[in-house]
């Protein structure tokens, strides 16, 4: 019997079909439209993930077949508030990356209130997270307060709204790893944080039911015979189940429009003090697994950049050659803060900038400076992140980076993320692992696949990216990095 993953991503919408030996059997991908309203705002049409989901999952089972359960894992915090009568949408999605909510956050935070947000959710005041998203919501379309308030809506990140269409209405529920991820979740208690409710003026009518991320949530009758749903996690948390991460220390890094690297820190949670997130890796029976997180906001993102804002490029793939072409003696550094900087740094105002330019600067240049900003910005993240951990008492991980995601097929970042961290760098066969972790959810909960160890097994290494840079080049190129983001942050400030 086969396992049907769904993966609503950012850009597209993917439904993967495994077989119990975790093989890709069938696949179909669909992109979907972002809108950008205004500067710094991002929405998706609530119908266009909807209607890719359901086409993807369609192509997918008639290529492959029927399927045992099904595993769902979603782009994390975007926002959906529906009707809970007809199903349909108030808003239009507003996604992760929007940052309309900048001010509110900054008011809240000069308010003194983030060290008691931090304590309770593992989380900073930063527009990225769900509750300030849902505020806005209520305060902007009409009655929509009056209406939260007499119950008559429900909200929920996107897995929340797909669990909610795919059973036609009858489960209202989201997984543990995206609730940690909406600003209104006590990740030390485990449950809706009636404080937090109160700061973000959030009706708790409107709050789905939280489960483990191998629970049961409803069963759909859409593809015909009835199919349940038995693996949820938010598409970072399912990375790191794919990736197998699951002892203490392990770290994984997924390449995809953003960048998100977890550390599995195992029962305990470890509060970070240089500006990581905690959260929540995993929920498996009532036990809950900790992380900590860094998230960059763009990676695969300034290739899309280089491809549809410049026009140097036709596909992502060209940025290799290119970047191989590149002029050595130049120094291009590409700051893509493009809606804002997230960790460590946190500053939503910040714009993205070039610095190094000369008369011989051009596509090549250009692509290279893309394809390292994203290493230069992983090694802000391990940086902090082996600072926490080692605070936490934790002996030192083992510093090998797992990596995964559509930019990780780029051999050129990959080699230059390991010269700049200087550690190994491990690309597993599958880098779909976002679906694998939720198809293996589904498929053991289903008794098809393997115990958690089998699993881990099973991970397979394609190319590991050993560092080949000296060490005096590597101190000096980020020190270059760190001078570039200094003056990126400045402007930012003076603006
Ligand atoms: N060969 C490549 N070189 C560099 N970047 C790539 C390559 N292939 C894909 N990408 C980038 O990876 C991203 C897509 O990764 P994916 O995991 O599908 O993202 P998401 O889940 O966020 O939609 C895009 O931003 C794209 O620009
Ligand atoms: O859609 P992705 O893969 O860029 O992931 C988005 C993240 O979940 C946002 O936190």
């Amino acid at each position: 019997m086969h396992i049907l993953a769904i993966d609503q991503g950012t850009t597209s919408s993917r439904a993967i079909v495994f077989d119990k030996d975790l093989r890709v059997k069938a696949s179909a991908q669909r992109e979907f439209a972002q809108h950008y309203p205004r500067s710094g705002w991002v929405e998706h049409d609530p119908a266009d993930l909807w209607d890719t989901t359901l086409e993807t999952c369609q192509a997918a089972l008639e290529q492959a077949g029927p399927v045992a359960a099904i595993g769902i894992t979603n782009q994390r915090e975007t926002l959906l508030v529906w009707d809970r009568e007809t199903g349909e949408p108030i808003h239009r999605a507003i996604v992760w990356q929007d940052r309309r909510t900048a001010e509110i956050c900054a008011d809240l935070k000069a308010a003194g209130h983030e060290p008691e947000v931090t304590a309770r959710t593992g989380l900073l005041l930063d527009p990225y997270f769900t509750a300030t998203k849902l505020g806005w919501v209520l305060d902007h379309v009409g009655g929509a307060r009056e209406r939260a308030e007499r119950g008559e809506l429900a909200m929920g990140t996107v897995d929340c709204f797909l669990i909610w269409r795919l059973t036609q209405g009858r489960t209202h529920a989201t997984d543990a790893t995206n609730a940690a991820r909406t600003m209104l979740y006590n990740i030390a208690k485990g449950g809706w944080d009636e404080e937090l409710c109160k700061l973000f003026n959030v009706p708790m009518a409107l709050l789905p039911e939280v489960r483990d991320c191998n629970a049961e949530f409803g069963e759909t009758t859409l593809f015909g015979a009835p199919i349940p749903i038995l693996g949820v996690a938010g598409d970072q948390q399912a990375a790191t189940i794919g990736q197998a991460c699951f002892e203490p220390g392990m770290l994984k890094s997924t390449y995809g429009t953003g960048c998100f690297a977890l550390m599995n820190t195992g029962a305990t949670l470890v509060p970070s003090q240089n500006r990581l997130l905690t959260t929540i890796a995993y929920q498996f029976d009532g036990q809950v697994t900790y992380a900590l997180e860094g998230a960059i906001f763009v990676a695969g993102a300034v290739v899309q950049w280089l491809r549809d804002g410049l026009g140097v490029i036709d596909d992502a793939a060209q940025t290799q050659a290119l970047a191989e072409a590149a002029d050595p003696t130049q120094e291009v550094i590409i700051v893509p803060a493009f809606t804002g900087l997230g960790a460590p740094y946190w500053r939503p105002e910040s714009r993205g900038a070039v610095f190094g330019l000369s008369r011989n600067s051009g596509p090549a240049e250009f692509a290279r400076a893309a394809l390292e900003s994203v290493g230069f910005q992983t090694r802000d993240l391990a940086g902090a992140m082996r600072a926490d951990w080692a605070s936490s008492g934790a002996a030192p991980s083992e510093g090998v980076l797992r990596v995964d995601g559509g930019m990780s097929a780029s051999g050129f970042a990959m080699q230059f993320l390991a010269d700049i961290l200087g550690a190994p760098v491990d690309r597993p066969h599958v880098l779909e692992t976002t679906a694998l972790g939720v198809a293996w959810l589904a498929g053991h909960k289903a008794g098809i696949m393997p115990d958690a160890k089998g699993f881990a097994q099973s991970w397979a290494l394609e190319r590991r990216f050993e560092p080949q840079m000296k060490s005096a080049t590597r101190d000096a190129r980020y020190a270059a990095w760190q001078r570039a983001v200094q003056a990126t942050i400045a402007a930012g400030d003076a603006g």
